[in-house]
């Protein structure tokens, strides 16, 4: 099993070390354009090698996709991070240039890659992979959700002064400051309904820290964030990877499921072999279904910005 990540930067890194030490791929690739540092990179993850226990082999090159050639899975995480006080959709305009040209470069190599795409607005440029490429949609793959979930989980058990582990929670819609939806009403502790033990207010506390999750790190880190950005990028890769079938909310394009056409945005997909196998649909009450419907007027407003 082959990865390449393309963007050797603080997500770039971090997933190409939990890849590693999850240790069930043989060879990772890191790519980035920036002389030397993918190489360098690629260097000090090999030498925590005998340290962490991990037999996979990673190499870094400097924007040479011909290293990259067969790749089964690649990621892009290239392109800029946003600085406090900025939105996700302000990297539109530096984002989208790179993020093309990385995925057609990629696909020159590897034809039947599976993409999963990280670099911000992330939707929009899940979209832009979709329509300038002639991947299948169930190979185009963008990772928000499975981040915002994490987060959320790790909201609730705060609040319910509980391990993580007794919590889940998922978080569909786009991955923005506004158009995140935390499914709160589905959201358990030990297979019980959080609301019976939190009350409204607080539920809905737990949901707005959850939705700018991403900004107040990016505030307190003077950029954004990398640890749980990387580990959540190398599930989504190991769920592929080992054909886990394991369900995340992942934007996917949709025509026709939870009402929408058109659109990549965060959804439940069931990740196997064959990238998002399914799309599942859960029912959603009326106030969810209007979350959802803003979150999509949302993103589909920022893709209207891209051009193709
Ligand atoms: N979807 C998510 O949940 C999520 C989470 C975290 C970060 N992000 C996004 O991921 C992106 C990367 O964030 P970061 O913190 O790793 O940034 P970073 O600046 O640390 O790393 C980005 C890397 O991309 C490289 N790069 C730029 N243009 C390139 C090109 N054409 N080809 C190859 N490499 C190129 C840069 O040299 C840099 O090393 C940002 O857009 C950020 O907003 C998304
Ligand atoms: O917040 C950001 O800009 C980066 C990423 O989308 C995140 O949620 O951490």
């Amino acid at each position: 099993m082959k990865v390449t990540i393309v963007g050797a930067g603080a997500v770039g890194a971090s997933c190409a070390e939990y890849i590693a030490i999850k240790d069930f791929a043989s060879e990772v690739v890191l790519l980035d354009i920036k002389e030397g540092f993918a190489e360098g990179k690629a260097m000090d993850l090999m030498q925590t090698a005998s340290l962490n226990g991990f037999d996979t082999k990673i190499t870094g090159v400097t924007n040479d996709y011909s290293k990259t050639a067969g790749s089964d899975i690649a990621v892009i995480t290239s392109g800029i991070p946003r600085k406090p006080g900025m939105t996700r959709e302000e990297l539109i305009g530096i984002n989208a240039g790179i993020v093309q040209s990385v995925a057609s470069s990629l696909l020159e190599h590897s034809p039947d890659v599976t993409l999963i795409v990280v670099s911000n607005p992330m939707d929009t440029m899940t979209y832009l992979v979709h329509k300038t490429t002639d991947i299948p949609k169930n190979k185009i793959i963008g990772m928000g959700g499975a981040l915002d979930s994490a987060r959320f989980k790790y909201r609730l058990a705060q609040a319910l002064e509980a391990p993580i582990s007794d919590v889940d929670g998922m978080v569909i819609g786009g991955h923005s400051d506004t158009g995140m939806v935390p499914l709160t009403r589905h959201a358990t502790r030990n297979s019980v309904k959080v609301s019976e033990f939190l009350s409204e207010d607080r539920l809905n506390q737990v949901a707005e820290d959850t939705k700018v999750g991403g900004a107040t790190l990016t505030k307190l880190l003077g950029t954004s964030a990398w640890y749980a950005p990387g580990a959540a990028v190398s599930a989504l890769v190991q769920a592929i990877a080992c054909d886990q079938k394991k369900m995340f909310p992942c934007s996917a394009f949709l025509e026709g499921e939870y009402g929408l056409n058109d659109i990549c945005i965060g959804v439940p997909v069931l990740l196997g072999k064959n990238g998002i196998e399914k799309i599942v649909e859960i029912e959603l009450d009326e106030a969810e279904k209007a979350k959802m419907k803003e979150s999509a007027e949302g993103v589909s407003k920022v893709n209207e910005l891209l051009q193709f």
